[in-house]
């Protein structure tokens, strides 16, 4: 079956982007494995997936996977592409959008330039829900990960975080600690994995090695988890740049019980056409 495909990205956090909603194919996790693969496939960081409504509260599905194959529940970056990608194909005329996704449903803004706003939902903190196996909730937890010991933040931002605070991210060996994060006993879900150097109180610097794809140029949940615990811990104001290696997301998170808010780029790259 040959399916069309949109290549896109979003502060270089980059996607296939495939509509489901006028083809019809059903894709196994090594169909997503062949088409993320950079010398075999497209390549791709995930596979977003353009699915008709199953409610009529949202007006589309969206569905995630990693390069590893596996099937995630939220996606930020991609998120604002895919408000981007339906618009282009007109498969709505609407600038505020409804989307289920497996980690709840999400709200995005489609302004000016080709920027999206999403209000990404409220972040979770309880352990169980992360998940994390800590007995209690914390600001903050130490994870010991081959012999050092790192102060983590734990964030559910529909997906699992650990954020640590570090001095220099530039300095920081993601190919040797994201791994060991990422597949760290006490989250038995595996995690995203972010490091975050304060630039001032409006600014952060971030790198996130994510589950189930290594280190990217920009991860949006990332971002959002790492402004969320900055802002408990009384280092951010609740409005802040976060300069990623690909590119800036705005984030704001007015507090607890709200909805934290995303605001960046998108792009299209190229379309094309899979032999699946
Ligand atoms: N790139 C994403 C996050 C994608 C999912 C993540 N790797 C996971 O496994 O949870 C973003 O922009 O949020």
């Amino acid at each position: 079956m040959i399916l069309k495909f949109t290549k896109m990205h979003g502060a270089g956090n980059d996607f296939v982007v495939i509509d489901l909603v006028s083809q019809r194919c059903k894709l196994r996790p090594r169909d997503f494995r062949n088409i993320a693969d950079r010398r075999f496939g497209v390549g791709c960081d995930q596979i977003l997936l353009v699915e008709p409504p199953g409610s009529p509260e949202v007006d589309f599905r969206y569905r995630i996977f990693n390069a590893d194959g596996g099937e995630v529940e939220q996606c930020g970056n991609g998120a604002r592409c895919f408000a981007r990608f339906v618009r282009e194909k007109k498969l709505t005329a609407k600038r505020v959008l409804k989307v289920e996704t497996a980690g709840g449903v999400i709200t995005l803004r489609a302004h000016e330039q080709h920027q999206v706003e999403v209000d990404m939902g409220v972040p979770e903190f309880a352990p169980a829900n992360i998940p994390f196996a800590a007995e209690q909730q914390a600001d903050s937890y130490r994870l010991a990960v081959a012999d050092q010991t790192f102060e983590i933040g734990a964030v559910s931002m529909g997906n699992p975080h650990a954020v640590t605070r570090v001095d220099d991210v530039d300095a920081m060996d993601l190919e040797d600690l994201g791994p060991q994060i990422e597949n760290h006993p006490d989250f038995p879900q595996r995690v995203n994995a972010g490091f975050m150097q304060i630039v001032s109180e409006n600014e952060i610097k971030l790198r996130v090695f994510e589950r189930g794809v290594g280190e990217t140029l920009a991860c949006g949940t990332g971002a959002c988890a790492a402004v969320v615990y900055g802002l408990q811990r009384g280092w951010l104001q609740d409005s802040v740049t976060v300069q990623l290696p690909g590119g800036k997301l705005s984030i704001s998170w007015p507090g607890d019980g709200q909805g934290v808010i995303m605001t960046g780029p998108t792009a299209v790259v190229f379309e094309g056409t899979i032999k699946i």
